[in-house]
């Protein structure tokens, strides 16, 4: 089985890649098993800029290809908010129950037509001697007034995909998969696959 580097420390985001690259045959590594202390600063102010610095900084230490992920949570009455800094939002510690516990104080009296909101995400695919390139999805949703679902990770119990009549973190991963900002980045990616990534495969 073919093995695909993914620079992340997200133990949510490695089950999410699990759930899409399984089937297509790649066993999915992390920085949680490759490099355990590689931490890249993200000092970017879009998903994009911070997709490339991960990218192009865990392939140069690691000297193979890798695909990068920077993700996030855009509420249109927060004004985009908490968008690059969603990981952070509540402070450096990272919590995603805090960060929910801020999303929902600060949503509080919204009422449900005001309570918009995406997931985007940027996925970057950077190798030795390569030019770095980039892919990107979304996923449009609504912020739920309380948690529902022990799936997924982040702001999954408080966004409801009207789609699916279900918060994401109600989803199976395979069903996140399907419909997630992850799953239809990695989907554009498929589709303009970068001709030494796929020979990659071929290896
Ligand atoms: O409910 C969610 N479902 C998702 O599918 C999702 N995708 C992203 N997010 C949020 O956005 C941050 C990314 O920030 P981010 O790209 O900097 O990643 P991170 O710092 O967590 O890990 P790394 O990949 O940088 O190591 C995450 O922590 C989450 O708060 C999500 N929340
Ligand atoms: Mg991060």
């Amino acid at each position: 089985m073919k093995k695909i580097v993914i620079a992340t420390q997200n133990k949510g985001k490695a089950k999410d890649f699990e759930a899409l690259l399984a089937p297509l045959g790649y066993k999915v590594l992390t920085l949680l098993d490759v490099a355990q202390d590689l931490d890249v600063e993200e000092t970017g102010v879009t998903f994009e800029e911070n997709a490339i610095l991960k990218a192009e900084a865990v392939s140069k230490v690691l000297g193979i290809p890798v695909i990068s992920d920077d993700s996030g949570l855009e509420i249109d009455a927060l004004n985009g908010e908490p968008g690059v800094y969603s990981a952070r939002y509540a402070g450096a510690a990272k919590s995603d129950s805090a960060n929910i516990d801020k999303v929902l104080e600060k949503m509080s009296g919204v009422p449900e037509n005001g309570r918009t909101a995406r997931f985007r995400c940027v996925l970057a695919v950077a190798a030795p001697n390569e030019k770095t390139e980039t892919f990107s999805g979304s996923c449009e949703g609504i912020i739920l007034s309380t948690p529902q679902g022990n799936n997924g990770f982040g702001y999954d119990p408080i966004f409801y995909v009207p789609a699916q009549s279900k918060a994401m973190a109600e989803l199976l991963p395979h069903e996140k998969a399907a419909i997630s900002h992850r799953g239809n980045a990695l989907r554009e990616l498929q589709q303009r696959m970068p001709k030494w990534l796929d020979e990659e495969k071929q290896s």
